[in-house]
Formats: C-alpha cells, sequence, structure tokens
C-alpha cells in the first residue's frame, strides 16, 4: 500500500466519526451564519509570486516539525510577513491538523484560508466552509476522475476555489478536464514522499497560462521560490521552512520581497 493509500484509509475512518457526529444539517447551517467566502483566486493573481504560508505540525515524511501551541498566533505572523493565502492542514493522523485549527486561524486573520486535507467526499467540502475556509485542495491522485470533476463543481458552487493538486503530465490533464483554475504542482510525490524540485518545471508547460500555476513543497528560502518563478508559478505553498524557523513573520516576509521583484511583476 502506498503512504497515499494508508493515510486515505485513516481519513476515510475519521471522517465516518465525523459523519456520525455532525449530520450534514448542522454543517450547512454554520456555513450559512458565515460571511461568502472570501476571494482565493483573485488573491492568488495579483502581480508577483504571492506565498501560501501553510501551518503545517508534522508530516509523514519528517514525523514532528513544530508544535505550534497557537495556531492563531502564527497565522498572524504569515499575515503580518504579506503571505496571500493561509493554508491549514486538518488531517490529523500524519499531519497533526484538526477542524479546530482552522477555526481557531479564521478567528485570528482575514487573508483566504485553504483547507488542506485529503478531501474524499462532499461532506469535507462543507466541514471547510462551516470551519471558514476560502478554498480547498482537492488531490487528483487520491480521487478516481467522477469523483474530481463532481467535487471540482461542489467546491466551486459552495463559493470555495478549488486547488487542485498534480504530480504527472497525466494529472495535469485530469486537471484540466475537471475545469480546474488553479493547478498546484506537489514536488512531494505522495506515494513515495520523494521531492524532486524539477517537477514544476517539468508540468507548468502543460497547463494553459490562464490558469493559476502554484509550485509546491521543497521551497528553503527565496532562491526556491525565484527557482519556480522562472519556471511559470505564479505562487508558492510553504510549510515546513516556515514553521521550523525562528522567525515566521520574517521568513514569510522576506519570501514576498523576493516575489515582488520588479523583473516578475506583471507576467499575466
Ligand atoms: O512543507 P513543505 O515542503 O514546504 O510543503 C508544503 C506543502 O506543499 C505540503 O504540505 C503539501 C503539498 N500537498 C500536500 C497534500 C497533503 C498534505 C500536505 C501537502
Amino acid at each position: 500500500m502506498s503512504v497515499l493509500d494508508e493515510i486515505l484509509t485513516g481519513v476515510r475512518a475519521d471522517l465516518a466519526d465525523r459523519q456520525r457526529a455532525t449530520p450534514l444539517e448542522r454543517l450547512k447551517e454554520r456555513a450559512e451564519r458565515l460571511p461568502s467566502p472570501r476571494d482565493a483566486h483573485a488573491a492568488l493573481r495579483r502581480p508577483g509570486v504571492q506565498v501560501i504560508a501553510e501551518v503545517k505540525r508534522s508530516s509523514p515524511s519528517k514525523g514532528a516539525l513544530a508544535a505550534i501551541a497557537d495556531p492563531a498566533a502564527l497565522a498572524r505572523d504569515y499575515e503580518a510577513g504579506g503571505a496571500c493565502l493561509i493554508s491549514v492542514l486538518t488531517e490529523r493522523r500524519r499531519f497533526g491538523g484538526s477542524l479546530d485549527d482552522l477555526a481557531s486561524v479564521r478567528a485570528a486573520v482575514d487573508v483566504p484560508l485553504l483547507r488542506k486535507d485529503f478531501v474524499v467526499s462532499s461532506y469535507q467540502l462543507w466541514e471547510a466552509r462551516a470551519f471558514g475556509a476560502d478554498a480547498v485542495l482537492l488531490i487528483v491522485a487520491a480521487l478516481p476522475q467522477d469523483a474530481l470533476v463532481s467535487l471540482v463543481e461542489r467546491a466551486q458552487s459552495l463559493g470555495l476555489t478549488p486547488l487542485v493538486e498534480v504530480h504527472t503530465e497525466d494529472e495535469v490533464a485530469r486537471a484540466l478536464d475537471a475545469g480546474a483554475q488553479v493547478i498546484g504542482v506537489n514536488a512531494r510525490d505522495l506515494k513515495t514522499l520523494e521531492v524532486d524540485r524539477d517537477t514544476f518545471a517539468r508540468l507548468a508547460p502543460a497547463i494553459p497560462d490562464d490558469r493559476v500555476k502554484i509550485a509546491e513543497s521543497g521551497v528553503r528560502g527565496p532562491h526556491d521560490l525565484l527557482a519556480y518563478a522562472g519556471a511559470g508559478a505564479d505562487a508558492v505553498l510553504v510549510g515546513e521552512s516556515l514553521v521550523v524557523g525562528r522567525d515566521p513573520r520574517s521568513a514569510v516576509a522576506d519570501l514576498v520581497t523576493a516575489g515582488a521583484h520588479p523583473a516578475l511583476r506583471d507576467r499575466h
């Protein structure tokens, strides 16, 4: 069984527990009491290379990264550093996240939020909305094509921006077929957990320029952001290097400064 399959088995078990505890109707009521979602797509389209900063406690590849006792405080640092979007991992078993983290971050910042999880059911889209997300990750490798197509549509109908994650050319074709407007190329293969920073440059030419192209994983600092920018990234998604560092606010600010370099502006 691949790592992704193991993760999905746990995700489905946890999802079944939550579905038993909270009927969909309750989630819908909670979602309807919230203001409409923020426009994550527009935030990503701003000139320069945007920075998505991630709240991530642990990972299957590295184990524990950072305790993050106060996710809201970390998110405020990310926002103050200039992150255009904050990604909150909500998967519990391997990443140490929760929907409560998402709600705490929502209460603390104004930027749009991405629910980062392994979404396999529309119930999880309602959870994302009910806990304050504006965007959701949909991982092509985790979904049959018909499920991907319907989750992209459902997310959009709830006002959520779907960020469709790919790792191979075949998955890019599936993302495009599903109508994805925002596509993330993950340098980490979720089946082997290996990071290959060349993946983005290899796949980016297959993604039309009217789509938002995000380079995910492996960004250690401004140098990696500039390399991804040179290969056509509109945004980078950064977790580990921010949560393990001593000063997340200035680490984000350094990335934002690199991404705002005049040579990278107005490339659309
Ligand atoms: O910590 P990193 O190497 O900066 O990577 C962040 C992000 O790309 C990574 O957490 C990620 C990308 N896609 C995912 C899918 C599920 C869980 C996690 C992820």
